[in-house]
């Protein structure tokens, strides 16, 4: 895996607004024309669960593929609703992402729930594709659902080009003209479109962001038709005042409900960070169970805040969660994915609950 920033690469002209301007599909979703899916109960908080991604994206070594299939299908038995399942970015890039195919076809698919998958470009979604009309035309080993293995893909940039060009080895300005096709195309045949765009606060590589550029990003991925834009704090250094400065400019342009938040927790603010969001508006959180992750391209970010803290931090209070999920159940997965990957239980909550547990046995 070579990642280059001074890699000498043909620059092609950012060619979103002409696209736009011949498209009709693209151009029905400009401006403030964005679609809403429904009416959302205004204290329901959603929990997009990035560990099978996030999370093990960043392990050092390459995750078996039963131990994703088993930390996901417990995800989903534990009441969560969306969980990101892997990746069909370049192998040579992100090994630990390359059975994303077996894991996904091998998981459970629960009714209701969706499994999104990250592509970088057109050849990940070409190989996503071509793996859901395999699987959808045949069942697959003793499978016969006819749930197929995903409905949804997440697209991915950045607000900095030195930021996208360490993760996918082009500019900003490329990566929106790729992700406008892969959008196009993965919406023409029935996937929902989720975009991401990292380093909202500060970049490792060129360090405090223009919150004007993320807002301009994150306007340009929801104008090609993503259904939501995940803001994320790759490297963990965001705080409320931070993340209320920059979400002051952000929400401010865009429909809040539009957006969703994604913190890391490198300092320790993931928790306060996401309540910051909540009291923006904001009612989508990234989370991934038990703190697994980080940023292979992010140097010494931590993982993304755990699950465990943020179902936690919501609890008695007015928000709740779409469905109800089993914190217990989630400190669970926390303990046994952080033991299978020999790796510290991220999750403050988490530690405190098994502390609990531990006690209560004692006494009993
Ligand atoms: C975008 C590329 C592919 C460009 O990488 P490139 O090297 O410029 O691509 P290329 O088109 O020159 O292709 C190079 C090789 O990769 C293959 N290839 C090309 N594309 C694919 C594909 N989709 N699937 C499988 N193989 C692929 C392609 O076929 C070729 O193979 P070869 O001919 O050498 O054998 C690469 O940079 C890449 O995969 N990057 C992904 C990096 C990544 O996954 N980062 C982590 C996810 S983002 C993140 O974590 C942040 C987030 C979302 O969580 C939010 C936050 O916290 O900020």
């Amino acid at each position: 895996m070579s990642v280059s920033l001074s890699v000498a690469r043909k620059r092609i002209p950012h060619p979103l607004r002409s696209c736009l301007a011949t498209n009709p599909s693209l151009r029905a979703c400009t401006s403030r024309t964005y679609r809403t899916e429904s009416k959302r109960d205004p204290n329901v908080v959603r929990i997009v669960e990035v560990g099978p991604r996030d999370g093990l994206q960043n392990e050092k070594g390459v995750v078996p593929a039963e131990v994703k299939v088993e930390l996901i299908n417990r995800l989903g038995r534990a009441g969560m609703r969306i969980i990101e399942a892997g990746s069909f970015v370049s192998p040579k890039w992100v090994p630990q992402m390359a059975g994303t195919a077996e894991v996904i076809t091998r998981m459970e698919k629960l009714p209701g729930v969706h499994y999104p998958v990250l592509v970088p470009n057109m050849k990940g979604l070409e190989n996503l594709l071509e793996l859901l009309s395999a699987t959808t035309a045949h069942s697959v080993g003793s499978l016969t659902s006819t749930i197929p293995p995903t409905d949804e893909i997440a697209i991915f940039t950045a607000a900095t080009d030195a930021f996208s060009l360490a993760n996918t080895n082009c500019t900003v300005a490329e990566s929106l003209t790729r992700l406008a096709a892969v959008t196009q195309k993965a919406r023409e045949k029935g996937l929902r479109v989720r975009g991401y765009v990292s380093v909202v606060i500060t970049c490792p590589y060129s360090g405090k962001v223009d919150y004007r550029r993320v807002r301009d990003v994150s306007r340009e991925l929801l104008e090609m038709g993503c259904y939501e834009v995940s803001l994320g704090d790759t490297t963990g250094v965001g705080n409320p005042a931070s993340v209320g400065a920059m979400l002051d400019v952000v929400a401010g342009a865009l429909p809040v409900e539009r957006l969703a938040g994604h913190f890391h927790d490198t300092y320790g603010m993931g928790v306060a960070n996401a309540l910051t969001a909540l009291e923006a508006g904001i009612r989508t959180l990234d989370s991934s169970v038990g703190g697994l992750g980080g940023c292979p391209y992010s140097p010494g970010a931590t993982g993304n805040v755990a699950t465990e803290d943020i179902l936690y931090s919501i609890q008695d209070s007015k928000y709740r969660t779409e469905k109800s999920v089993d914190l217990e159940a989630i400190a669970d997965i926390g303990w046994w994915i952080s033991e299978k990957l020999n790796r510290q239980n991220a999750s403050r909550v988490g530690r405190a609950l098994r502390a609990r547990k531990e006690r209560q046995k004692k006494q009993s």
